[in-house]
């Protein structure tokens, strides 16, 4: 199984320029490899936390026509509403760099507007099955699913993450690469998200929290100590916790480095 990494950073924005080198690195070496790079958003403050990559000299450096940009949950909404995840990352992000426009893969424009969480997620997978089919998107080794290069998450201070919430069945979805959920604890309740599973075969995850709320369930999900969603998570290369001391708080002393 691949290392689960911890690193802890005195101040958000010290996260956040590790955060940026370890992004531009990765691109680099797939688009080196590949002449592609596949990159997994989340909502939430993540996009907030990847600032130093629209900075020199990330934002002239980085090969920014060969990303594709995926979502690993999306509120089920239109593009324009306040709560998308889509709205938020084009909104501080995606508007600020060169990534070509068919390159991003938002939810179903029509179907999130309408509030169509079933056939929302459907479209997604399928939306992925088309792009693995034009070998944009890797498989992991012979299972079929998908492979993500990189996938930038956050964690609730419930322990979930993408929208696989504690105490909801979502998380034990097999088969499915997309799924969905009418009851979120965490407003809106209509949202899409990537399975566990899918979300596990990425190459490289980076799991993203700061704050103080957070510390318990960074503790449970490190140590085990109780079953939440982000204490699940795996990957095939590497998972990096890019936490800042206050995430970190709960964790015994001298387990993390403090950088
Ligand atoms: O759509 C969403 O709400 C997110 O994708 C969600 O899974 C998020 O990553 C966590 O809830 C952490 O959110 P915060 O960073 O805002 O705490």
């Amino acid at each position: 199984m691949a290392p689960v990494k911890r690193r802890v950073f005195k101040t958000k924005k010290e996260m956040a320029v590790e955060l940026a080198k370890y992004t531009a690195d990765l691109s680099s070496k797939f688009c080196k490899e590949r002449g592609i790079f596949t990159v997994v958003f989340s909502g939430g403050d993540l996009i907030s936390w990847l600032w130093k990559l629209l900075e020199p000299p990330y934002i002239d450096s980085i090969e920014w026509s060969k990303w594709h940009i995926f979502w690993v949950d999306e509120r089920v909404c239109g593009w324009d509403d306040a709560d998308s995840n889509y709205k938020l990352a084009y909104d501080e992000f995606l508007s600020k760099v060169p990534i070509p426009a068919e390159n991003i893969y938002a939810i179903d424009n029509g179907l999130g507007a309408e509030g169509n969480a079933e056939l929302a997620a459907e479209r997604y997978e399928e939306c992925l099955k088309d792009k693995v089919n034009q070998n944009i998107i890797r498989t992991y080794k012979s299972s079929g699913f998908p492979q993500f290069d990189l996938q930038l998450l956050g964690m609730g201070p419930d322990g979930h993450m993408a929208s696989l919430f504690p105490g909801h069945d979502q998380i034990n979805e097999k088969v499915k690469w997309v799924t969905y959920i009418t009851d979120s604890p965490k407003p809106p309740s209509k949202r899409i998200t990537f399975t566990l599973t899918v979300i596990n075969c990425a190459s490289y995850n980076v799991m993203a929290v700061c704050d103080k709320e957070q510390a318990d369930s960074v503790e449970a999900a490190l140590n085990h100590t109780k079953d939440v969603p982000a204490g699940r998570l795996t990957a095939d290369d590497e998972v990096v916790w890019f936490l800042d001391q206050a995430a970190a708080s709960k964790l015994p002393h001298g387990w993390c480095s403090i950088l």
